[in-house]
């Protein structure tokens, strides 16, 4: 595992990093990812459009933005869901929902990551949203992103759990073969990702596969393995997220930090 970095015990130089007073010591994993839920939802103002993230810790931003409408604190705000399942959610809820094609420049986004490293690069997709999450937050002029400590890594991509990449069906084996041989010296194993039961290829909302890159050690320039991987044939996207996110919230044990990448 790449060792984690606590900004709640050191937070870095940004003059944006707030600490707040620590919550109570019995919380819950889920407890802290609704702390940075909430905290992001600050950043929300009526007449916004809003990218709704996907995973367990966006969910509960969703569920806030709902309850902030309902309350009437809230008005005009227009959601861009990047999965089916934060769709099928926000419609439960009652939130006015739109996409990218209707509104290209998204004012805000909120979404959890799997990874962050102290750049604010990120990785995503375990959850098996990346495209559209990288579409809409990328067409964002704010991306906050919401995790609890856990998900702070010092190199993202080396923590030997999976870098998703989408990948078209068309002989996705090959593909995965190519993917596994561009990181042969970081040790990768590259799996194609099934549905649970392991019978079947699991299918993301765009009708693609997943190939997860389980790496030993961390793949070096992380621009560069972007561009080698995007250049793949059968590749469509993948789920490092560089130079994307423009703000983190992280709650931990001992508070939650907001730092600003460009603080
Ligand atoms: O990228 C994602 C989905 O594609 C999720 O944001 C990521 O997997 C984090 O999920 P969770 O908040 O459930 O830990």
């Amino acid at each position: 595992m790449a060792s984690t970095f606590d900004p709640l015990l050191n937070p870095s130089n940004d003059s944006s990093t707030v600490i707040n007073s620590p919550p109570p010591s019995n919380l819950t994993q889920d407890d802290l990812k609704r702390i940075a839920a909430y905290k992001a939802v600050e950043f929300v103002e009526s007449g916004m459009v809003i990218g709704l993230g996907t995973g367990s810790t966006a969910k509960h931003a969703v569920d806030r933005i709902s309850e902030l409408l309902r309350e009437g604190k809230l008005r005009d705000i227009i959601g861009i869901p990047t999965s089916t399942t934060t769709h099928e959610q926000a419609v439960s809820l009652g939130i006015p929902l739109s996409d990218l094609d209707s509104h290209p420049i998204v004012d805000l986004s909120i979404d959890g990551a799997d990874e962050v490293d102290p750049s604010l690069n990120l990785v995503k997709g375990r959850g098996g949203s990346l495209l559209r999450e990288k579409m809409i937050e990328g067409a964002s002029k704010k991306f906050v992103v919401i995790v609890d400590e856990s998900k702070l890594v010092k190199y993202i991509g080396g923590s030997r759990l999976a870098v998703p990449v989408e990948v078209v069906p068309f002989c996705c084996d090959f593909t995965r073969g190519k993917l596994e041989e561009l990181f042969r010296e970081a040790g990768c194993t590259a799996k194609l990702r099934m549905k649970s039961g392991g019978e079947t290829a699991a299918v993301t909302d765009n009708g693609n596969y997943v190939v997860d890159l389980y790496l030993e050690r961390d793949m070096g320039d992380l621009e560069a393995a972007s561009e080698a991987i995007l250049r793949l044939p059968g590749v469509v996207e993948h789920g490092m997220f560089l130079g994307i996110a423009t703000t983190l919230i992280v709650a931990g044990k001992s508070g939650v930090t907001v730092r600003d990448r460009f603080g």
